[in-house]
């Protein structure tokens, strides 16, 4: 059956759902179509006489204005085409968005009639949605966003809502046109972590949790970001995910996190922090065979220090114990306070023989050091240690441990004011 392209493309625009406007600008004739008035609850007849009143009546006043300016911009060539959203009152009250779109239509043969044909479309759905969604991203403590990353490596942004600007220092808008914006703003030592994460989130197409540094302003702050992937029929994936802040939140953390691995007396780290450490060390050096020392320090008789001068001037002998072990030992060994007065230094990658020559050292530091008490009379103080390195033979942490400790008894007995060296490990 042969089809009438009239008859064709009514069909066309009848599955489009638009309604079509033909308005002749000399004459000012408009013609509308049956479904252009449905679109608004009417039928034609009930709108006539059709004239262009008939859609300015209809049209949001503010809106009308726009379309005017949209109109003679496309007809001054200012514009290569017309377009515009107006919101049209619909029979039943509710405002409606149309998108117009409209050209230029010149027949050569009456060529002083020019029309200007065009289509009119509900977007109202879309317009609604477009608001929700806006209000709903400017009323999240986060940035929420769309993010595609192509089977070629390529990436953009479909979505960045406007908060993006006040969390990265990047418009929305910047995020479209160079996408590369939001990776530059990250830490340097974070962005491996970023890439590495959304890559494992591409392959197993599992939740991206990422928390990380940007710099904005010069300083680093904390985000976490999740969002959900899924991949596209073209290979590619999309996440769709929000940003939080959490730089109060990661601040408190680390403070806590100090808090708890702190001796409050002498500011060095306390028995669990050099536990977890030589845990992790002794698990290091079983691996690579690196060797480590272990140093555990002990005041000669304390007690008659605080019996003697009070409890303060103790307080003040730790201070500078923890002082003089600090100044005397590397930025990689961990300097502890494991008990009243008992110290523990454990140093990485260190010989026995390089461990004894600190103890030592520490120990002459330590006679030499001039004391005052209170009441400004002079006193000295020593210190005993025991020192071990780590040896395959030793069972555990525990084993070297109770191995130093015996070896500071050792010391305390011969006399104190001395150091004790293991023989395991001895060159
Ligand atoms: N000032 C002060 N004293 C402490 C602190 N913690 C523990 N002590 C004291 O350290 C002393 C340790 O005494 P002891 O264990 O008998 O050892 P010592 O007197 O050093 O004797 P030796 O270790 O055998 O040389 C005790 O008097 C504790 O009260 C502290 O934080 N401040």
């Amino acid at each position: 059956m042969h089809l009438s392209a009239e008859t064709r493309l009514n069909a066309i625009l009848d599955g489009t759902g638009a309604g079509t406007w033909e308005y002749n600008l000399d004459t000012g004739e408009i013609i509308f179509n049956e479904r252009w008035a449905s679109m608004l609850g009417y039928t034609l007849e009930e709108l006539e006489p059709l004239s262009f009143e008939t859609w300015e009546r209809l049209s949001h006043p503010s809106d009308v204005e726009s379309a005017h300016e949209a109109l003679n911009a496309y007809l001054n060539r200012e514009a290569t085409k017309f377009e515009c959203v107006v919101r049209m009152l619909h029979k039943d009250g509710d405002w409606r968005y149309i998108h117009t779109r409209g050209t230029l239509f010149n027949n050569d043969q009456t060529a002083e009639s020019r029309w200007l044909m065009g289509t009119h479309l509900d977007v109202t759905e879309e317009k609604v949605s477009q608001h929700q969604l806006q209000q709903l991203a400017e009323s999240l403590p986060g940035v929420i966003y769309t993010f595609t990353l192509n089977k070629d490596g390529s990436f953009h942004f479909p979505y960045m809502s406007r908060k993006a600007k006040d969390f990265y220092g990047v418009t929305a808008a910047e995020t479209q046109s160079n996408p590369e914006r939001m990776f530059e703003t990250i830490h340097p030592e974070d962005v491996a972590k970023v890439h590495e994460t959304i890559e494992l989130s591409r392959k197993t197409l599992s939740e991206w949790v990422c928390e990380y540094r940007i710099i904005k302003d010069g300083q680093p702050r904390w985000l976490r970001g999740v969002s959900q992937p899924e991949r596209n029929p073209d290979g590619s994936t999309t996440w769709h995910g929000v940003i939080t802040d959490i730089d109060d939140q990661k601040r408190l953390e680390f403070q806590l996190e100090a808090l708890t691995i702190t001796d409050e007396l002498t500011g060095l780290y306390n028995r669990r922090y050099l536990l977890r450490k030589l845990e992790e060390l002794a698990d290091q050096s079983a691996r690579y065979n690196h060797p480590f020392s272990l140093l555990s320090l002990d005041i000669d008789f304390f007690k008659s220090v605080n019996d003697s001068w009070g409890h303060l001037t103790g307080d003040k002998v730790l201070r500078t114990v923890a002082n003089l072990i600090e100044t005397r030992t590397r930025k990689t060994d961990i300097v502890a306070r494991t008990g009243g007065e008992e110290f523990i230094v454990l140093m990485p990658h260190t010989t026995l023989g390089d461990a004894r020559q600190v103890a030592e050292s520490l120990r002459i530091g330590m006679e030499t050091e001039s004391f005052l008490s209170e009441d400004d009379t002079p006193f000295n103080v020593t210190l005993s240690a025991g020192v071990v390195c780590w040896d395959q033979s030793i069972n555990g942490v525990r084993d070297l441990l109770s191995t130093c400790d015996q070896l500071l008894y050792q010391a305390k007995r011969a006399g104190r004011n001395q150091v004790v060296v293991s023989e395991i490990g001895a060159e």
